[in-house]
This record gives C-alpha cells, sequence and structure tokens, in this order.
C-alpha cells in the first residue's frame, strides 16, 4: 500500500514517467498502423501530458484531492493501457505480450504502483477529512478543495467518495453524497454508471434501515463502531475521549497560535554549560514541553534518508481488527538506530536536554531506536498511550523489552517536518495542543513517579489535512533511567 506514505506518493510521477518512456521505447519498434495502436498512442499521449505537469510539482500530491486523482489515473488509466496492449494488440504481435509481462513484472518490482486498496484509502481519507474537520462537501464537489481548485469530480470519482463514506459508516455523509451523485449522473444513459449507481442505492437504504441517525447532527461525530471485545465503562470513556480528540482537532485548525493557553517560554540549560534552548511550556501538570530548533534541516534531511526505503505501514501495539487500524493510525514508520554519526549527535542532544539516557545496548537498553513516522493522506494516530503499563493494557506486561528495559518512561518526539493543516498532537485529557513545526521536538513523561502508567497522557496525531507530515519519536525506558529522572519538585524537567 502506499497512501499510507504521502512521501512515497511523491515518487509515484517519477515511477510513471519510466514507465511511459518503456511503452513509447517500444511502440517505436512495433511498425503498425492500425486503430488499436492509433488509440493506445492517443492513450499514452494523454498520460504524458498529465504526468508531465505533476512531475514537475509533486508538492501537490499533499493535496489530498490530487493525491486521489493521482491514485485514480495510475490505477484505471494505466490498467486501460494494458488492457488494450494485451486483448487487441499483442494477439497479432507476440512481442507484445512479452513486453508486457515483462513491464507488469517490473512494475511489481518497484514495489509502490497503488491498487485499488490504495484508490479506496485516498476515497476515505477524503471522507474522513470532511467529517472530522466538518467541511462541506459542496466545494469538494466542484472540485476545490480547500484553496486548491480543480476540475469538479466525475461520476465516478464521487462513486469512490461515497462508498467510502459508506464503508466508514457515516450515513448521513454517505446520504449527502449519494443524492449528488444521482443528481450528476442523472443525464448519463451509461449502463456502468446506471448500475453503480443502482448499487449503491441498495447499499444505502439497506443501511439506513438499521439507523436511525437523524442528519441535522451531523455534526456531532460518530464513533466508529469497536467490534473487539470492551467492558461498557471503558467503552464509554474511550468514546468520550475520541469526542475531545475530535473537538481538539478542530479547535487547532482554527487557532492562530495553537499552544494552550498561559503558554510560557524559557531558556532551557542543559549538561553543557552555556548551551541552552528555547523551551516553551505547553502544560505544566503533567509537565509537556516543547524545544525550539533543535534539530537542523541537513540533520532532518539526513534522519528522513536513512529511513525512508525502510518504511513500512504502521501497525499498532494494541492488537485491532484490522478494517478499523485505518481510522486508527495511517502511516508508514521505520526503525532508525545511532548508525551514523549525524543520527549519534542528535541522539546525543536528547540526552544533553533531558538529562535521560538513550544508550541502546545489547541487554541493556535505555530506549528505543527512532521510530520515523511518515503520515498518509488523511494521515493519523488515533488517541492512545505510549506507555503500556497503563491499567488498560494489563497482559502487555511480559513482553521481553517491557521485562528487560521497563516501561516508556518518557517520549521526545522530533518534528520533522511542517505541516500546511491539520495535523496537530493533541492531549485530549489536557486541552493541550501542538502544532508541527519542522526542527522542534516534545518531551513529556508517561510515566508518574510512582512508575504507574499516567493515564492523563492519551494523546493522538489529528488527520493531516493537507501536508507531508514526518515525525522521530525516542522512547525512553525506566531501566537505566530511574535515577536520572529529575525529582518532582524541579520546575522544568
Ligand atoms: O504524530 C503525532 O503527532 C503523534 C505521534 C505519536 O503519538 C506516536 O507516534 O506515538
Ligand atoms: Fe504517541
Amino acid at each position: 500500500e502506499i497512501f499510507s506514505s504521502v512521501s512515497k506518493m511523491k515518487t509515484l510521477p517519477r515511477l510513471e514517467r519510466r514507465l511511459l518512456t518503456k511503452f513509447e521505447d517500444f511502440l517505436q519498434t512495433v511498425h503498425r498502423e492500425d486503430g488499436a495502436a492509433d488509440e493506445l498512442r492517443r492513450k499514452l499521449q494523454k498520460l504524458h501530458q498529465w504526468n508531465s505537469k505533476i512531475v514537475k510539482n509533486t508538492s501537490i500530491i499533499e493535496c489530498p484531492l490530487h493525491a486521489f486523482r493521482l491514485v485514480k489515473r495510475l490505477v484505471r488509466q494505466w490498467s486501460a493501457v494494458f488492457k488494450l496492449a494485451d486483448d487487441v494488440i499483442a494477439p497479432s504481435v507476440s512481442r507484445f505480450k512479452e513486453f508486457t509481462n515483462s513491464t507488469r513484472e517490473w512494475l511489481r518490482t518497484q514495489q509502490i504502483w497503488p491498487t485499488h486498496a490504495d484508490l479506496s484509502g485516498a476515497a476515505t481519507a477524503i471522507v474522513r477529512l470532511h467529517h472530522l474537520y466538518n467541511l462541506d462537501y459542496a466545494p469538494l464537489l466542484q472540485g476545490h478543495f480547500l484553496n486548491v481548485t480543480s476540475k469538479p469530480l466525475t461520476s465516478l470519482e464521487l462513486t469512490y467518495v461515497t462508498k467510502a463514506a459508506l464503508k466508514l459508516g457515516f450515513i448521513c455523509d454517505a446520504k449527502g453524497l449519494f443524492s449528488a451523485l444521482e443528481t450528476l449522473s442523472a443525464g448519463f444513459e451509461g449502463e456502468r454508471t446506471v448500475a453503480r449507481v443502482q448499487r449503491l442505492r441498495e447499499r444505502l437504504s439497506d443501511l439506513m434501515i438499521g439507523s436511525m441517525s437523524e442528519c441535522e447532527h451531523n455534526n456531532s461525530i460518530s464513533t466508529p463502531s469497536v467490534s473487539f471485545l470492551a467492558s461498557e465503562p471503558e467503552q464509554r470513556r474511550k468514546e468520550a475521549v475520541r469526542t475531545l480528540y475530535h473537538q481538539m482537532c478542530r479547535k487547532s485548525m482554527q487557532a492562530a497560535i495553537v499552544h494552550g493557553s498561559g503558554t510560557r517560554c524559557y531558556l532551557h540549560s542543559t549538561q553543557v554549560p552555556y548551551l541552552k534552548f528555547k523551551a516553551e511550556v505547553v502544560n505544566y501538570d503533567p509537565y509537556i514541553v516543547v524545544f525550539h530548533d533543535v534539530i537542523s534541516d541537513d540533520e532532518i534531511r539526513e534522519m528522513k534518508d536513512l529511513s525512508f526505503g525502510k518504511l513500512s505501514p504502521s501497525t499498532l501495539a494494541v492488537a485491532q481488527v484490522a478494517h478499523e487500524q485505518q481510522l486508527i493510525r495511517v502511516s508508514q514508520n521505520a526503525w532508525l538506530f545511532d548508525t551514523s554519526p549525524v543520527v549519534s549527535r542528535v541522539s546525543r542532544r536528547v540526552e544533553l536536554i533531558t538529562r535521560l539516557s538513550t544508550r541502546i545496548l545489547h541487554q541493556d537498553t535505555h530506549a528505543e531506536p527512532y521510530q520515523v513516522l511518515n503520515y498518509g493522506l488523511g494521515g493519523v494516530y488515533g488517541p492512545h498511550e505510549d506507555s503500556v503499563r497503563v491499567p488498560r493494557h494489563n497482559g502487555n506486561e511480559n513482553t521481553p523489552l517491557l521485562r528487560n528495559s521497563g516501561d516508556r518512561t518518557a517520549t521526545w518526539m522530533y518534528y520533522l517536518s511542517d505541516v500546511q493543516l491539520g495535523g496537530a498532537t493533541v492531549f485530549p485529557l489536557l486541552g493541550a495542543s501542538i502544532r508541527p513545526q519542522k526542527g522542534t521536538a516534545a518531551f513529556w513523561y508517561n510515566l508518574k513517579h510512582s512508575g504507574e502508567g499516567d493515564v492523563r497522557m492519551v494523546h493522538a496525531g489529528c488527520p493531516v489535512l493537507y501536508g507531508d507530515k514526518w515525525v522521530a519519536n525516542k522512547w525512553l525506558r525506566e531501566v537505566g533511567n530511574v535515577f536520572t529522572r529529575p525529582c518532582l519538585l524541579h520546575p522544568h524537567l
């Protein structure tokens, strides 16, 4: 899957360019002038034009609507190209079959070519963003997404978006989208469009029967169904946290200054005399602090470069049902050890500032390697605690890492990118939020001084509305840090 990493998606136009070149070069060697070959040339020419526009400006993929359209083109238009080549041309030109087979194989080895799952993932992102941030669907139908303007949605595109809303269980969104689809396809007599609309109508009416939801209440975010077993009060607590999380994400979009009110700045001393860092207290009790200018652009580039090839879709520490993961976490991550002088230096800085050890040695691990995260389209990380030792995570105590190194005492999170819109880190129970800013880092403790997991530290990454969000987590472990964690009375760390 690729929709779960915006940075990976940005490499798609270059790959498409290489694919186009392969086809164009091959066609040069095929001297065939008939309708099918002409049609193939025409299709490729059109793809070439689209590609030329986007290959020079891949940052537009940070806009979910452009990203959705790119994925749609790669999945649908290219499968039409292959189909035409295989079904119409290859039977009379045998070399063609060899060519399409080997080209398909080549694409597979690149591992990033999108599939139908990516197409529905991209449509899901668009719906989730509209739903969560309370955006009006009307501009989207006209091809507008925030300040980006493009062509109105086609009936096929609208079908994907409506289906995504249905799948998410957002019935009111689906109803609205479906009636727009009906209007849009009213004049079309095409069999496929009619059948598509009919199928959706049936699915929607099935869902409506079981649901009494009134669409006027669209603003209160429906909590997605959670099918794993949970006791009733726990379930209610979870829903309350989710509601607060959604509210905070929306609020973080409106406020110009995102950090909590009463934010206080100071110069934070380190173990090196005169080396101080700008610090901003986001919350006093429990303590959450953001440090500014703690990692340079060059260091960030190196961390991203070292991680990029290793990114793979994020999973969750707490087992969840597969289809729910989409709602809880949409990102890819890689583990990065201190294998280069730059990464080591970046870790030393964490030590200088926090006075905690980041040493990673076999059998004596004071910290985890960096978990470098790149978010995907509408990328989110729902409410969670970094600590495993919060009461409701019972049963997780017995992992080898926990036995050897203890819990995640503290979290240090480097922000490796800005995010144009959305993507704030929020603490729903504290009312604190942090806007991602390249070069800064957030720090907080996950455990109380007693060693118990602090449930107040539940936090989340709001959906990325527009942008390519990167963070790097350094989780500092208990063992090796029990004596270094500063005293409770210390005003700072
Ligand atoms: O990306 C964010 O803002 C939060 C990430 C996070 O909480 C985590 O990776 O554990
Ligand atoms: Fe976290």
